[in-house]
């Protein structure tokens, strides 16, 4: 299959492209390299191209006419997203109203969105599976559940078929070590963490201990990148057959709490970690974990690395070979 990766020089998109080519797709990747890097994309063809520039998106599914999009793009910052809204609304959901347009007027009509734990908000119970009330507390999750939306109404019109896929936190890098995150700023707790453990920075930041958790600390789902993209791939396969949209909820069922998080760094890099106590961070709910059984079932998705400590183990062979090279 031909496949148009969107983003796909970022950090999911990265894996996501890899994964296609060892499978025997064709990847071709567009991406502005905003926030991804150009020597990520391991094969296929790469675009440089913008979603703000209609022509480029055009021009893109006609030559090449692919048999799906996956569409990775976007800016993922939650703090970001509630100081400039205007960003977030105009990347994640213009842009991609853009792209969507495109693939009508282009007859390209199977697509394969990133989406996020971010749509559901503040939970009302745990695990949370995909009836969970969708009420978003940030634009970011709001742009994302926005373009959702949008999926149901052009799927009844003009027959665009789509697999929303919501994703609880993405951590870990591709075990061969030739890919890993690498997002400047960072923001994400596990590569944080790390890079407090390697010397990259000086210490690790506690957002607030006064949740209503067992430690106090916030509890997240961490979901190793290959078993993401593998969902990816067993959902692209079902959209193609089944000619059928549908959403599902990504994580491994299992919260850690941030205090785990730093303990399980410790353990698997054998080395300390300077802690500092800060305030909570605007936005974050206590606890999300996903019930994941809906992917289990329809998709057939078995993920692999399931245990904190082999995404832990995954993430630091990346950060080492960034501190050695
Ligand atoms: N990382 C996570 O834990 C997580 C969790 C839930 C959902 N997601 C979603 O997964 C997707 C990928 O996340 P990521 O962590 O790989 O982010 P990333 O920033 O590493 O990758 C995004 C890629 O999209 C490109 N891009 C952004 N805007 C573009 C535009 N207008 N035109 C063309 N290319 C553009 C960037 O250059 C980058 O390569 C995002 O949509 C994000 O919302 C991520
Ligand atoms: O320096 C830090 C960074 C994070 N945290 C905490 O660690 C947890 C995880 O944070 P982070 O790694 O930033 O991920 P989330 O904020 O949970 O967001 C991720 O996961 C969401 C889905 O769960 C996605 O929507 C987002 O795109 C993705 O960034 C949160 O409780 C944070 O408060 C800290 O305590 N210190």
């Amino acid at each position: 299959m031909k496949i148009l990766v969107v983003g796909g020089a970022g950090y999911i998109g990265s894996h996501m492209v890899k994964m296609l080519i060892d499978s025997g797709h064709d990847a071709i990747t567009f991406d502005n390299l905003s926030s991804g890097y150009q020597d990520a994309v391991l094969g296929g063809e790469f675009i440089l191209g913008d979603l703000a520039d209609i022509a480029a998106i055009d021009m893109a599914l006609t030559k090449y006419q692919p048999d799906a999009v996956m569409h990775f793009a976007s800016y993922i910052q939650v703090g970001e997203s509630v100081k400039h809204p205007d960003k977030y609304y105009l990347n994640n959901f213009t842009n991609t109203m853009n792209l969507l347009n495109s693939m009508i007027r282009c007859d390209v009509k199977n697509f394969i969105f990133s989406s996020t734990a971010a749509v559901f908000g503040e939970p009302v119970y745990i695990p949370i599976d995909e009836a969970h009330p969708r009420i978003p507390l940030n634009p970011y999750g709001r742009s994302k559940w926005m373009v959702e939306e949008v999926l149901l109404d052009y799927e009844r019109a003009y027959g665009l078929q789509s697999i929303c896929l919501r994703y609880f936190n993405a951590a870990g890098a591709d075990p061969s070590g030739l890919l890993g995150e690498r997002h400047y700023p960072e923001t994400h707790l596990i590569p944080l963490v790390l890079q407090a453990i390697s010397g990259r920075k000086k210490d690790i930041t506690v957002f607030g201990r006064n949740y209503d958790t067992p430690d106090g600390t916030c509890i997240r789902d961490y979901i190793h990148i290959v078993d993401l993209c593998s969902a990816h791939l067993l959902a692209l396969n079902k959209l193609l057959k089944d000619k059928q949209s549908m959403r599902f909820n990504l994580g491994n069922g299992a919260g850690f709490s941030v205090q785990e998080v730093i303990s399980v760094a410790e353990q698997v890099t054998k080395k300390k970690v300077t802690v500092i106590e800060g305030p909570k961070r605007e936005g974050d709910p206590a606890r999300l974990v996903a019930d994941a059984s809906l992917a289990k079932q329809y998709l057939a998705w078995s993920p692999k690395y399931v245990d904190l400590e082999t995404i832990m183990t995954h993430a630091w062979q990346w950060e080492l070979k960034q501190i050695n090279t």
